[in-house]
Parts: C-alpha cells; structure tokens; sequence
C-alpha cells in the first residue's frame, strides 16, 4: 500500500532518495559526522531544519565527497523509505476529461489510468453508440482486471458522458442521427453540450485528453478518397479537438493541460494509412501548435500531442494492418520491444503534470524511438551491415 497522500506514479532514480522529505523529517533524528572524523552530532527534530541539512549536503558536494556519501546514507535510512523521492508526478485535485474511451484496450484508457494513479479525479467521454456496451461492461466488472492501479486499487471513472464529438450542438445533428436507433436512450452528447454538463457537475476540470479518430475511408488510398470522407476524417480526428477545446476552455483552470494523440502518418508516408486520416493528424499537429499559443496567452494552459507507436486497439484493429506495423516496429525500432499503452498513458500523466511546466505546443514521440529511423534495417539489403536484432 502506498502511503497516504503520495500519489502512485512516482519518478524515482535507481539510487536511493538522497532528502528527506519534510513529513519525515518532522518525526525523524538524523546524526551526522563532521568530513575530519570528528563527531558533529547534530539532531534534528523539525522540519525547519531541513535547510540546513541541505546546505550541509550541499557544500559538501565537491570537496567532501566521502562526507557526502555519509550524509546520503543517513538521510536515507533516517527516512526509513529509501525508494520514496521527492519528484512525483503528483495530480491529486485534479480532475480529468477523457474523450474517446471505449474499452479497456485503446490509448484513452491507458491514459486515464496513469492519470488515476497520479491521484486525478476521472471523467471521460464515451461516443455513443458505444456507450450502452462500455457502461454495461463496467458495471458487470468486465473491466475489473484493467482497472487496477500501481498501488493495487481500482480506478475510479466518476461518470461517463455520452459523446459525439463531430457535432458542436444539437442545431448540428441530422434527422437521421437524431433518428438513428444507436442514438436512441442518449441526450446531451454533442461538445457544447457535454461541456455544460461537465460545468454543471463539477464547475471545472484541469486536463482535456483527446484519444478519438475515425476515418470511414480508411482502408482506401488518399487517391481513392472521396471528398466526402476526406472531410469526414478531418472532422472527427482534427476538428473535433479544436471543438472540444473550445467548450472546454472556459471551465479549465489556469495551469492547466490538453493532449491529443497523433501518429507518424502525418509527416512520413505509412502505406495503408488512407482515407484523409494522414492529412487529419498532420492538421491535429498543426493545430496543437496554433491552439498552444491561443489557450496559453488567454487561458494559461498547455497544448501537446503525443505520437504514439502502433497499438493493436479496436480503432487500428478495424484499418487492417496494425500487426504488420507493430511488426515492423519490433523489427527496426531502436528499442526492440513491444509498446505497451501504459507507456503512453505515463507520458500524458507528465505532461500533465506540473513537472511538465514549460512544455506547450509539442510534439512528443511514444513509440520506442522509431520515429527517428531513416531506414528500414529489417531490409535483407541491409543484412551485412550485422545490425544487432532480437525475435519478436
Ligand atoms: N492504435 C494505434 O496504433 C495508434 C497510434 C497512434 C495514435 N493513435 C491515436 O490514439 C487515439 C486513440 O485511438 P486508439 O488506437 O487508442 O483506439 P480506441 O478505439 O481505443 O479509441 C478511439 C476512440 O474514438 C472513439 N470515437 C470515434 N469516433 C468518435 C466520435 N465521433 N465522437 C467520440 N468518440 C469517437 C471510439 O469510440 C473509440 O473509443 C486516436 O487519436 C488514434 O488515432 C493510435
């Protein structure tokens, strides 16, 4: 069990905690020796004197290097916890909006549990014709094994809105959605809306999270698209993000953080990847960078994306080829190893976090480094260059 009040999702170095944290050192009596082997003894017993416990550490650095390796080990075992460092990602009161979760295999469910673990509150947007099976699924505990958090709780999804964010308000909705059986039972669904709802319950959040694309003419070449679902691509995958943020700004606090996710198809041609959904994320790109400077300079809140690796969700499982690419990943990846989608959920719950202070309008690759390959190396043209491979 974690202690109380320290979120689960800790940065710790491979070195124990060399400080003291001032809970600890508000119960705790360290002794120290002076670097010319006489005993300096000095006890402390409140937090306020851990500056100068510092200072000591601190000149000490350089000239004193065995004095300081003493004083590290004293302060650690002093503190009686030595994998505990004080470089946390910390989001406790924190509330989050997830738009695009569905099912326990996607990005956006990855995300909200690293958000959880960092003690952030959950809400997320689910589109609505899957909202029946995905609630469903939660209640009768089908999710249960997935649910479960670092520290060995479950995570907590406060509510589930229904979503459908390729339409701003209900002047928007055709006859035929409006009509449509999967839409039937559902109200409240489109962004403005669901914004309003969210202001309604809980009057802010702090972090907006996009996990959401959907190309219909996916599967087809970009010279075989048509315009209408071209449009369709960027209007569910692009805009909806611009719209999402712009009904959820007004109730973000100030400090606050959004993140979408993007692929590589956008600046690198990915053969399968069709139907406009490459020119949808290259426009995400784009906008993440314009949308940082507007929400930032008005609003005080950060804008990144995140370019993750292939995954096999239920999205990439319907384009057809996701296990090729995970595949090739594997093959010519300067990491050769799987990418799992909590790699991708931690990365978010940094840049969510205050340790991420200084970063808006970036893009930042998931995707154990193939981005920056500029060859395939699993080609046999390659194979007297002996490049180091393991097996899939
Ligand atoms: N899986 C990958 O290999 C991969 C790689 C890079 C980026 N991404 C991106 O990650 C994000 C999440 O996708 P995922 O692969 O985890 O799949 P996923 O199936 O878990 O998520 C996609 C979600 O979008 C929702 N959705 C579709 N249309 C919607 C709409 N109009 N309104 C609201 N929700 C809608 C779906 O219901 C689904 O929950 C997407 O932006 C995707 O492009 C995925």
């Amino acid at each position: 069990m974690m202690a109380v009040g320290v979120s689960a999702l800790q940065i710790t170095a491979a070195r124990p905690s060399v400080f003291l944290t001032q809970r600890t050192l508000g119960a705790t009596m360290a002794t120290f020796v002076h670097e010319s082997d006489r005993i300096l003894s000095s006890k402390l017993t409140s937090s306020s004197h851990l500056s100068s416990v510092l200072n000591i550490k601190h000149k000490c650095t350089t000239s004193r290097p065995r004095f300081q390796k003493f004083v590290t080990r004293s302060m650690s075992e002093a503190s009686g916890s030595k994998s505990v460092s004080q470089l946390s990602i910390d989001l406790k009161g924190k509330r989050a909006f997830i738009a695009g979760v569905a099912d326990d295999n996607g990005y956006g469910w990855a995300i909200a549990k690293s958000l959880a673990a960092a003690g952030a509150e959950i809400l997320v947007g689910t589109w609505v014709p899957a909202l029946n099976i995905f609630e469903m699924s939660l209640r009768r505990g089908k999710f249960d094994e997935s649910r479960v958090l670092p520290d060995g709780s479950l995570m907590e999804i406060t509510k589930v809105y229904p979503l459908d964010a390729v339409f701003d308000n209900p002047e928007d909705v055709p006859e035929d959605i409006k009509t449509n059986k999967r839409y039937a039972g559902a109200s409240n669904w489109t962004v403005q809306e669901v914004a309003e709802s969210v202001k309604q319950d809980f009057g802010s959040i702090d972090i907006l999270v996009h996990s959401l694309a959907n190309g219909p003419e996916v599967t087809k070449p970009l010279l075989e698209t048509s315009r209408k679902g071209y449009l369709a691509a960027v209007s569910a995958s692009s805009y909806s993000y611009v719209s999402l943020l712009k009904h959820f700004l007004p109730i973000m606090n100030p400090g606050g953080s959004s993140i979408s996710l993007t692929y590589i198809a956008s600046e690198r041609i990915i053969p399968g990847y069709g139907g406009g959904m490459s020119s949808a994320k290259a426009a995400l790109e784009s906008d993440t960078r314009v949308l940082a400077f507007e929400a930032g300079r008005k609003h005080k809140i950060r804008v990144n994306t995140i370019s993750a690796g292939p995954l096999g969700s239920r999205a990439a499982k319907a384009i057809g080829f996701i296990d090729t690419m995970i595949d090739y990943s594997f093959a010519n990846a300067p990491l050769q190893k799987t990418l799992s989608a909590d790699e991708v959920g931690n990365t978010a719950a940094f840049l969510a976090s205050p340790l991420a202070s200084a970063i808006t309008g970036a893009l930042i690759y998931v995707d154990n480094g193939l981005n920056a390959m500029g060859v395939g190396v699993d080609s046999p043209l390659f194979k007297d260059l002996n490049v180091p491979m393991d097996k899939h």
